[in-house]
């Protein structure tokens, strides 16, 4: 089985790219830029990445993020991404980023995405691996910084596909964005958002109603609404959700209590990803072989999250079709 899931084509549908940052990159990234950062060797960070819930987490990444600094680091950081994409066999990824964790530092936007861009446009031509970017407000600022950066986005909107919504969920409601992303909608971006990770099933309610969003980020809190389940299923609103990261941060505690599978085959849209990989231990490859491990799967049901994720994504219809068929007929004859 492991054979099956390192080759299955894999779709990537929730990765921040600045949780992408591993140990190494960061220190070297520190002494290039002349960066201060706690830590003084490799075991060191790691040692730091200990988390006991969301929040204790985000520190961590926002502190690592400092590092980034020019366009070439951004470049670097996605290209490394993208070449852990080919290891695993991810044919398409769509990648979040954060600019108000740069722009806040003093960088600026325009670097964060032209070199987060340019290494996707590489992945494309020499990797053949497609993308999308997703631009992510961060929940805990206000309004105003968020719309600011809807404005900074306007420049790059053919690189942007959608907006996004992320960083602590509790305390920090849908409804404080809901005209951030009326705004973003009427500029054509296509919507999503994290709910439903630490925060109860209503924040899920919450985000469909007022962010009008296509897929939501996580959602496995969606488990204690039956009816809202029944809504994911009958709708077909896809959820991201991240195995390795849940454990991480201690939304579940472990991996055999995770709903993941049971939603599977109660037919709701879920998908496998890695979040925030250099943080939470895994690619994607590895977060398959981890929910299998504990919840074993027959090898259609395995396939079923790639087909789930070709549905979910933003890709065009004729290239839903070419992945889909590929993945069929890798299933066919591997099965
Ligand atoms: O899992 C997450 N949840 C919320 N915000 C985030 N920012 C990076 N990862 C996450
Ligand atoms: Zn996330």
């Amino acid at each position: 089985m492991k054979e099956f899931i390192q080759y299955l084509p894999k779709v990537e549908l929730h990765l921040h790219i600045e949780g992408t940052l591993e140990p190494e990159l960061m220190l070297a990234l520190a002494k290039r830029n002349n960066i201060d950062i706690p830590f003084n060797s490799i075991a060191e960070v790691r040692d730091a990445y200990n988390f006991h819930n969301l929040q204790s987490f985000l520190d961590i990444y926002f502190q690592g993020a400092d590092v980034l600094i020019k366009e070439q680091d951004f470049f670097e950081l996605t290209w490394a991404y993208l070449l852990r994409c080919q290891a695993d066999n991810v044919v398409h990824t769509e990648i979040f980023f954060d600019p108000q964790a740069h722009t806040q530092r003093g960088i600026c936007f325009d670097t964060v995405v032209n070199g987060i861009h340019r290494a996707l446009i590489k992945g494309t031509t020499e990797l053949g691996i497609s993308s999308k970017l997703i631009m992510c407000f961060l929940r805990h600022l206000d309004e105003e910084s968020a719309f600011k950066t809807l404005a900074q986005a306007q420049d790059h909107q053919d690189k942007i596909i959608a907006v996004g919504l992320d960083s602590t969920e509790l305390g920090h409601p849908a409804a404080k964005f809901e005209q951030v992303f009326k705004q973003a909608i009427k500029q054509g971006f296509l919507t999503v958002a994290h709910a439903g990770e630490e925060g109860p099933a209503s924040n899920i309610h919450e985000a469909l109603r007022l962010l009008h969003i296509t897929r939501i980020d996580h959602g496995v809190r969606c488990t204690d609404d039956e009816e809202l389940v029944q809504q994911l299923v009958s709708e077909r609103i896809p959820l991201t959700v991240c195995p390795l990261s849940n454990i991480k941060l201690k939304v579940f505690e472990r991996m055999e209590q995770h709903n993941i599978v049971a939603l599977l085959r109660k037919g709701v849209c879920v998908t496998i990803n890695s979040d925030d990989p250099a943080y939470f231990g895994g690619y994607m490859t590895d977060n398959f072989l981890a929910v299998n491990q504990a919840l074993p799967m027959n090898k259609t049901e395995i396939a079923q999250f790639t087909f789930n994720a070709i549905a979910a994504s933003f890709i065009s219809k004729s290239e839903k079709q070419r992945l889909t068929i590929v993945t069929q007929r890798y299933l066919e004859q591997n099965n």
